[in-house]
């Protein structure tokens, strides 16, 4: 497809950055609350695998979540660490004692949002965002400009925003998918055309209500975005963002596109961040989920042993992990086979029948794997059953 060829070549040579949000957006999550203990663990893991932007936090908050910044600066990561503003002075100040380099000033996007959060409409937002990211110009800071709720926005009026944004001094326009109204599709015809009006850095930042958020970034990466918001195992809002794993592994497998992330890394990293924010990992959660490499199904060990492609296409070691078997119900033979091989057990056809039988069984009553253990009993159980 050629469409896909051009694209991916062009993603190949292309610099994606990654501006992990878990310490602002994945906070919001509802109830998490990281001490700054935390949140400077978080980031020194998030920098040592190879993150080079953290959104840190919001420090109109107040002195705790300023002090926690603070600590974060302090601790002279390789990454850039960016605060989280409104349109105020007092949130531009407290991020500028917060010692950061860099603020991300929000405003509302869409006609919807600066009617009902601010009470005013497009002429006011405009000249609210002018004055403030000239303000943090001033000040000495980087300055991205987070267009909430782009995505309902209306088009043309993103355009002047991005324009206003470029002119006041601002680096980058974040389109913010704030409630999860793109699919693909719109992500990328949405980052298109801001990407043909401006030279600006675009940020894509996905939600992940109708668990599209992955897709939509890479989309709008296709598309043009040069960063793009994520956080470790979708931490956010609601449904939460795009996930960085996912992300991150996504462009290396599919594109070939190096973001700098250290994938063996972000295993660790993950169970940080759950731990801290007394969330579990899923089972089956992409890429950093325990069972992600582990299989059952009779049919897949039985090809996994002939040829490791026949049931993998993405590589366990790519991310410091490895294939792991696990016998149950829907074992096969060539399973329990290799499994007793293993044990250095012998086993004719009929008795690994039987034992298969029993396995399954057991799977069922125990609702879960049979343990190597178990495995042994039975095989000792029908061995002695089989002798003259
Ligand atoms: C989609 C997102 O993720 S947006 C980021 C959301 N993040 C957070 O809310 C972080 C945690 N928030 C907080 O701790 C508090 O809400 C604070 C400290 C930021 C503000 O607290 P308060 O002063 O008590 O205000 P409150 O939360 O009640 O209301 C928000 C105010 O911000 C204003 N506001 C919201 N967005 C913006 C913006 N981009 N620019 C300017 N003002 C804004 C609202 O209009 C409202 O102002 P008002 O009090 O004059 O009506
Ligand atoms: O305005 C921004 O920077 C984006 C804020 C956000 O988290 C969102 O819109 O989902």
């Amino acid at each position: 497809m050629a469409f896909g060829v051009t694209v991916s070549g062009k993603l190949q040579t292309r610099q994606i950055v990654l501006n992990d949000t878990t310490l602002r957006d994945g906070e919001q999550a509802p109830g998490v609350a990281f001490t700054t203990a935390e949140k400077v663990s978080i980031a020194r893991v998030l920098a040592s695998a190879g993150i080079t932007e953290i959104e840190a936090g919001t420090p109109a908050m107040g002195y705790e979540e300023v002090s926690a910044i603070r600590a974060i600066v302090e601790a002279s990561l390789e990454a850039t660490i960016i605060a989280w503003c409104r349109m105020k002075r007092f949130d531009v100040d407290a991020a500028i004692e917060s010692g950061v380099s860099m603020v991300n000033v929000s405003v509302p996007s869409s006609d919807l949002q600066i009617a009902a959060k601010l009470g005013t409409g497009r002429v006011a937002a405009l000249e609210q965002l002018k004055r403030i990211v000239g303000y943090a110009r001033d000040k000495g800071l980087d300055v991205a400009v987070g267009g909430e709720d782009s995505s309902r926005a209306d088009v043309s009026f993103l355009v002047e925003l991005v324009a206003a944004a470029k002119n006041a001094g601002a680096r980058r326009f974040r389109v913010a998918d704030t409630l999860s109204v793109l699919d693909p599709d719109s992500a990328f015809a949405l980052v298109a055309a801001l990407r043909a009006t401006t030279d600006l850095e675009i940020e894509f930042h996905g939600h992940d209500d109708l668990g599209l958020a992955t897709a939509n970034t890479l989309a709008a990466i296709k598309a043009g975005a040069t960063h793009a918001s994520v956080t470790v195992i979708g931490l956010g809002e609601r449904a939460g963002n795009a996930p960085l794993e996912e992300v991150a592994v996504a462009l290396e497998q599919l594109y070939g596109c190096d973001t700098g992330v250290v994938l063996p890394e972000l295993e660790n990293v993950a169970a940080l961040v759950a731990a801290a924010a007394v969330r579990t990992i899923p089972l089956n959660k992409a890429i950093v989920g325990e069972h992600v490499f582990t299989h059952e199904s009779g049919i897949h060990i039985d090809g996994l042993l002939k040829d490791q492609r026949s049931y993998q296409a993405l590589d366990p070691q790519l991310l410091g992990r490895s294939n792991r078997f696990v016998i149950g119900k829907h074992s096969g033979i060539a399973a329990i086979t290799a499994l007793l091989s293993e044990l250095q057990l012998s086993v004719s056809a009929e008795e690994s029948r039987v034992i298969l039988a029993r396995v399954r069984k057991h799977a069922v009553e125990h609702k879960g794997g049979v343990g190597r253990e178990t495995v042994m009993t039975i095989w000792r159980e029908v061995r002695e059953r089989s002798l003259p």
